[in-house]
């Protein structure tokens, strides 16, 4: 039997997006890995598998190249937005979302970050806005939660960080207990940042939808800018706005690459 999916990206961001709300597809750790794997699987940053919910219109399951099932994932929401169209509610490990697709893009509500120590998670606790943590040149991030765990650097130069090296040092200090995405940002002007995302079990993305919101709401907290910003990243740029006790709102492109299937029993579950 096969399973067909769709590939598709935002900024650069790829995803495989299985539609199982009709027929249920088996997903485990071990079978994302393998799909995700670019030399011996399909090939992406994240598998998305869509289910029915209860909740909201789509359940959408998000599991990073490394096979690990996460709670959000700034781009495939947008992705998911624009292949259902309209308006519409998503469920997520991290929460409900919703999202607009339009003639300028894919606009999403990402919904309330959070900043308290246990909601990042860290080991112990500290203050959020100025962690009291450093690698090398790396120093004092902002921990914020936008559904997933983020650390979020604000440095001269974004572009020189040796990302591909201290991102997995600090993915897995054991200071976060659940792991982390670890964005390196510069502020370009009072509205516009510059940013590079090491993710989480994904490695280097030339873009991340997530970083991109909790690297602008970590630059509002700490009145680095306005309170809406334009966050270039490799990939391309992505707007975000978080009103005063609001919730987060990202607008950006998402595109369908291509359509296939795979075969049910070279990835078994
Ligand atoms: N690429 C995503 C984030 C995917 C999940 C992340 N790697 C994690 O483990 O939390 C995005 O666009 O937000």
């Amino acid at each position: 039997m096969r399973i067909p999916f769709r590939k598709m990206h935002g900024l650069g961001n790829d995803f495989v997006v299985i539609d199982a709300r009709e027929t249920p597809v088996a997903m485990t750790t071990r079978r994302a890995a393998a799909l995700a794997d670019r030399r011996t699987g399909v090939g992406c940053d994240q598998l998305i598998v869509l289910e029915p919910s209860q909740a909201a219109d789509v359940r959408m399951r998000i599991f990073n190249n490394d096979g690990g099932e996460v709670e959000a994932c700034g781009n495939a929401s947008r992705a998911v937005g624009l292949l259902l169209g309209g308006t519409n509610s998503i469920e997520t490990l991290g929460g409900l979302i919703r999202s607009e697709a339009g003639e300028d893009g894919v606009t999403v509500d990402m919904g309330l970050p959070r900043f308290g120590w246990q909601e990042i998670p860290l080991s112990y606790a500290m203050d959020t806005l100025e962690l009291p943590l450093g690698w090398e040149e790396l120093e004092n991030p902002v921990g914020v939660n936008v559904g997933n765990p983020h650390a979020v650097f604000f440095v001269p130069d974004a572009d020189a960080v040796e990302l591909e090296r201290l991102g997995p040092i600090i993915e897995n200090d054991a200071v976060f207990p659940e792991r982390v995405n670890v964005n390196v940002a510069s502020v370009v002007g009072p509205d516009h940042l510059r940013l590079r995302v090491w993710e989480r079990g994904a490695g280097l993305t030339r873009a991340c939808g997530t970083g991109a919101c909790a690297t602008a709401v970590a630059a509002m907290r700490r009145k680095l800018t306005g309170r809406k910003v334009r966050v270039d990243l490799p990939g391309g740029p992505l707007t975000i706005a978080w009103p005063e006790g609001g919730s987060i709102e990202m607008t950006g492109p998402a595109a369908l690459s291509f359509e296939g299937s795979f075969e049910d029993a070279d990835f078994p579950a």
